[in-house]
């Protein structure tokens, strides 16, 4: 039998560990949530196997989750008979952290002010390690189904190491003892533990029993009080649960830090019988960045937790709804393939949605300064169903907000308010992407529109190049974006004579620009000189600069310049080349015209230095005094 052994934590897990016990934690408190949930999810765990396998239980099925506070001893025992852990599982769950944004958290957290950090841990979620911040050393003894001998003790004091040993127990399930710290060592008070567990874990299934001890007549006396009410907050009326309930239960399962922004607590009756209580986050949470995000509910069948996070029942461009379904019709032994083909849970996530996407919309038309706060966040990840969930993408479409032309900066309209101020003729909801709305809104392919009292929807997220072109049309207008080909705005309307005047410019500016695939006259700009277009069906050039900067072997698509005949600075060049067709000066202010463009654009130019040194001889050649 293997003996005592000193490992050390994996590296992410010590600098977790520093940043807690060095007192960053702005809630000591939440250390009795962490092991309770932890402590009640080992029991659904074991329960569940035991659908299959009886023998699991050892005939201990007398669920229980014990606090006991030990003041002369200085500690504090959390015990369950839950599923218990084996030496590898010791080792893998207490000594390494699975959690697969730790290193970029810690980046991220390093970046910080020491003041930003309690706020951040707490967001991050630290589960059992969170023992340290009221513990100076923690001893953990579990063992799984299968005897005493099977018993392993873990022990740390958070700096680095930890002990592992084999130790005989005798009950199957996990006794965690922490040896209090000096400051907290009120959390020892019957009634400080009482308090806090009515405070977070009122709803936990399993009863949360105080075990206190008492001296009377040289006799031990012990007495066991249940904490807890016990009742599942999803299946109690919606006109029972408080606001303060809620989002507890909601803080336990997210580890958010802050309340949720909105609640949505239903159940359907018919064909299929569910109940579900949901949750969207009042802000996108910080580890949002840094961890891998399955979207996923915890779904119950008859108060059995079958699965931590169902994917199944959300898409994943809903993975910020946090929750639970407990459905009465799916079988109790259900496997995660069998669970695919079963039909009840296709109505469970219609449903789901459903309520997600209507929930979504009534936060924003009631309370529209919350729902600003989560869309800021979180609202590129709504719009992936645009390009995910051809059911419902007009519902998603229904929920976006841009920043138009029109509107002031920072204030935003929906493509509703959009297509209700469209003036008659306009048939097409424009569109131009880039960095920001302030360069969008002094972008030269905005003149004709706004000539025509037209206005253009700006849109700055990255997403939005990928998504948007999956929703092809709002209410039946069709979405076309401002810096792309368009039959309606191209040089069709341009009279015959001014287009012959200009064939001759254009075939030599056709020669000094190989980068651009044509040159031709527009209609699309009412007062720069130029602009450049994409294809009708090429890439923006806002596409294209993100493809370069996520490292995409993007190629340079040639895109198409136009030039205004109305701009005095064309004509005079129209002009220069009618009469003196090889002056050197055309193929320069040709060029000019195209870089201007290109900045126009948001692009950077070449050889700036060329650029200045065009823009400097021009200058110079027409600043002469006569
Ligand atoms: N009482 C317990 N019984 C059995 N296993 C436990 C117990 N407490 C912790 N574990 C194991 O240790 C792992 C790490 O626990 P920790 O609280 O750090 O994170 P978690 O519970 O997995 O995640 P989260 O806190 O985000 O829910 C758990 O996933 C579980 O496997």
């Amino acid at each position: 039998m293997a003996t005592a052994e000193t490992l050390e934590f994996r590296a992410e897990l010590k600098q977790l560990l520093h940043l807690i016990t060095h007192s960053l934690y702005s809630d000591p408190e939440i250390f009795l949530r962490e092991l309770i949930s932890n402590a009640s999810d080992a029991i659904n765990k074991v329960k569940f196997n035991s659908l299959a396998n009886e023998d699991q239980l050892e005939g201990n099925k007398d669920w229980k989750i014990t606090i006991t506070p030990d003041k002369d001893a200085k500690t504090l025992t959390i015990s369950d008979n839950g599923i218990g852990m084996s030496r590898e599982e010791v080792v893998d769950s207490l000594g390494t952290i699975a959690k697969s944004g730790t290193k970029a958290f810690l980046e991220a957290v390093k970046a910080k002010q020491s003041s930003d950090l309690p706020g951040l841990i707490g967001q991050f979620g630290v589960g059992f390690y969170s023992s340290f911040m009221v513990a100076d050393k923690v001893t953990v003894h579990t063992r799984p189904a299968g005897g005493a001998a099977l018993g392993v003790k873990w022990v740390s004091d958070g700096q680095g190491t930890y002990t592992i040993e084999s130790a005989e127990k005798e009950t199957r399930g996990t006794d965690v003892i922490l040896h209090m710290k000096e400051e907290s060592a009120d959390f020892l008070e019957a009634w400080r533990l009482r308090n806090l567990v009515k405070k977070f874990s009122d709803f936990i299934e399993h009863p949360v029993v105080l075990v206190t001890r008492e001296e009377k007549d040289g006799k031990t006396e012990t007495t066991e009080d249940t904490l807890n009410s016990r009742k599942a907050v999803w299946l109690r009326s919606p006109r029972e649960v408080t606001p303060e309930e809620y989002t507890e239960f909601y803080k336990t399962i997210s580890h958010d830090h802050e309340p949720p922004a909105k609640v949505l607590h239903f159940s359907i009756e018919g064909k299929s019988e569910f109940r579900a209580l949901l949750f969207i986050p009042a802000t996108k949470p910080f580890s949002f960045d840094y961890e891998e995000q399955k979207a996923g509910l915890k779904l119950y069948v008859q108060r059995v937790l079958i699965m931590d996070k169902c994917e199944e029942v959300l898409p994943p461009y809903l993975r910020f709804v946090k929750g639970v379904i407990d459905s009465a019709d799916l079988p109790l032994n259900v496997s995660r393939e069998l669970l695919q083909q079963n039909p009840h849970l296709e109505t469970i996530r219609k449903n789901v949605v459903r309520n997600i996407l209507s929930g979504l919309e009534g936060l924003r038309n009631t309370e529209y300064e919350k729902y600003l706060t989560f869309y800021r966040g979180l609202g590129p990840v709504l719009k992936e169903g645009l390009a995910r969930d051809w059911e419902n993408r007009e519902k998603v479409a229904d929920l976006l907000l841009f920043e138009t032309a029109n509107t002031e900066p920072g204030k935003f309209a929906t493509l509703a308010e959009y297509v209700e101020k469209m003036p008659a003729g306009q048939e097409k909801i424009h569109y131009l992407t880039g960095e920001s709305a302030e360069q969008l809104r002094h972008s030269p392919y905005l003149e004709a529109f706004r000539a025509k009292g037209e206005d253009v929807l700006l849109m700055t997220d990255p997403i939005d190049e990928f998504t948007l072109p999956h929703l092809h049309e709002y209410k039946g207008k069709p979405l076309q974006a401002a810096d792309k080909a368009d039959a309606k705005t191209d040089d069709g309307d341009i009279p015959a004579d001014v287009r012959e005047s200009f064939a001759g410019l254009l075939i030599a500016a056709r020669a000094h620009l190989p980068e651009v695939s044509d040159v031709r006259l527009t209609k699309r700009l009412t007062e720069s000189a130029s602009c450049l277009v994409a294809d009708a069906g090429g890439m923006s050039a806002h596409l294209e600069r993100i493809l370069k900067r996520a490292g995409e072997a993007a190629g340079s698509t040639k895109r198409i310049l136009e030039l205004n005949p109305d701009n005095p600075a064309v004509a005079a060049l129209r002009a220069l080349h009618a009469k003196v067709p090889d002056d050197g000066r055309v193929g320069n202010f040709v060029r000019l015209f195209y870089e201007q463009a290109v900045i126009a654009e948001g692009s950077k130019v070449m050889d700036p230095s060329a650029f200045a040194k065009r823009v400097n001889e021009l200058i110079v050649s027409t600043s002469s005094v006569a």
